[in-house]
């Protein structure tokens, strides 16, 4: 075993699981100026009812949206030829949610004010859930696995390893997708219910006289949004499910990290106003929105080319530029795929990371006049997580499309800046 290996799947594991679990739990008091201490700790983490309550009626929520009849998107197959479906529901969840939630927290504005103080347990309950969640996927993987020995459930021997990696790349729970209510439905709504929580109470106790905290929120929203949109046309081929197993890093990402890290900044405003002027907030807003409706375009452009039945189509006003790109799939069949070289994906291999960190910047920037270190958390570290995961995507596409990529590689020499980087 070299020595990467030796890092990659003994220490990092391990060291990764107890530094995010521990630091999830931690933030939720630096986040409000609370110190630390180890009887609160102890506390916290074990939730309360309330927490346990609010928790479970939010899973309920998110997976009986999903047994809603609708049509269905599906996903890439696996080798065995099992084509995994997930729900196309999302932008009608993303509205119902919205509506029921949000009107529920502005006809009850003190529950935004109960919600925020309970923020520590809230996380401790639903740290251990996903914790569980985990250990349930990972004996699922190894003891009973759903997925076909030739689709490669992968246990590696080291345990720690498989936890933290996962298993299985498209388990189910409940007769739905893991990564479907996982990801796309309890994170990334939570992450804008939350934010529409630490909102309200911001506001109720500072009043409107921090523009900033609207320009956070509608960019959030915006966010979310676009995310519920792309869901149906791309999400469901990206890295997350073709690529990544249903482990710790995900799992538990989407379960605790995402809603917890990416709503720092705004839990944080309800303690520590920002004090970012009127004319900065509208440019942190201009500046996110343009950013998000990027992103989108460029999954769409993608999405354009990879579903259009011919190859004439216009791409900034120019037919577009696409290499078609032969591989054999992991059945030893030989295929055909489409990598667009002109357009944004012209422009860089991986734009739409550039434009991901403009809005993660975005995001938290109005809070660099708080006062704290809390909303300079946020930008490095999806900054590193994006920079992996380039690496990650590069690797894995250099070994399907050999020559055919390093073709794009020379037409297209730039990963996520043009001319620079
Ligand atoms: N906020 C956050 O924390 C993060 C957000 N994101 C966002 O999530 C979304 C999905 O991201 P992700 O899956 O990582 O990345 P991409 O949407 O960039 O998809 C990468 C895949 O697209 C295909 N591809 C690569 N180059 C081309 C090309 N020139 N033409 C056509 N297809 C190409 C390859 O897959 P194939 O095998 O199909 O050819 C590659 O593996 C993006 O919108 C991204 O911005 C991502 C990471 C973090
Ligand atoms: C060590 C761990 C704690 C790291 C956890 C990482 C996860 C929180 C994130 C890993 C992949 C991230 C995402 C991928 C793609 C996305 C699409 C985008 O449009 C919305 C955001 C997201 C779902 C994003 C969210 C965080 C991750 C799941």
């Amino acid at each position: 075993m070299s020595l990467y290996e030796f890092v990659h799947t003994k220490i990092v594991p391990p060291v990764f699981v107890i530094f995010f679990t521990l630091a999830a739990q931690l933030l939720t008091f630096t986040g409000r100026n609370e110190p630390i201490t180890l009887s609160s700790l102890l506390k916290y983490s074990l939730g309360n009812t309330q927490a346990w309550i609010i928790l479970f009626m939010y899973i309920l929520w998110v997976l009986l949206f999903l047994k809603i009849p609708s049509k269905t998107i599906t996903g890439p197959a696996l080798p065995s030829g099992f084509e995994p479906k997930y729900a196309a529901n999302g932008v009608l969840f993303f509205w119902s949610t919205l509506a029921v939630f949000g009107g529920m927290f502005l006809s009850r504005p003190d529950w935004a004010l109960a919600i925020y103080t309970m923020t520590p347990e809230l996380f401790g309950a639903t740290s251990i859930t996903a914790l569980l969640f985990c250990v349930w996927l990972l004996l699922k993987g190894k003891l009973f696995p759903e997925e076909a020995p030739e689709d490669g459930a992968a246990t590696t021997g080291t345990l720690i390893f498989d936890f933290y990696r996962g298993v299985e790349l498209v388990p189910t729970f409940c007769g739905v997708s893991v990564k479907q209510l996982v990801i796309s439905r309890f994170g990334c709504m939570a992450w804008l219910l939350l934010s529409l929580v630490y909102f309200i109470a911001t506001v109720q106790l500072h009043g409107l006289s921090y523009p900033i905290v609207v320009s956070a929120l509608i960019l959030v929203m915006l966010y979310i949004l676009k995310f519920y949109h792309y869901e149906s046309t791309g999400y469901y081929d990206s890295l997350d499910i073709c690529f990544d197993r249903a482990g710790y890093y995900l799992i538990w990402g989407s379960l605790v990290w995402m809603p917890g890290f990416f709503t720092l900044h705004a839990y944080n405003y309800v303690a520590n106003p920002p004090r970012a002027s009127p004319l900065f907030s509208l440019f942190c807003l201009i500046l996110g929105s343009g950013a998000i409706a990027l992103t989108y375009r460029i999954d769409y452009e993608k999405y354009l080319v990879r579903s259009s039945p011919s190859l004439n189509i216009s791409l900034h006003g120019k037919p577009a530029e696409v290499i078609l790109a032969e591989y054999t799939d992991q059945k030893g069949e030989k295929r055909t795929s489409r990598l667009v070289a002109s357009g944004f994906w012209g422009m860089a291999r991986h734009f739409n990371y550039t434009a991901e960190m403009v809005v993660d910047i975005t995001f938290s920037a109005p809070g660099y006049s708080s006062g704290t270190i809390i909303p300079f958390l946020l930008p490095p570290f999806l900054i590193i997580l994006i920079l992996h995961r380039l690496y990650r995507d590069e690797r894995k596409c250099k070994e399907k499309y050999g020559k055919y990529w390093e073709l794009y590689c020379s037409k297209v020499p730039y990963r996520l800046i043009p001319w620079v980087f």
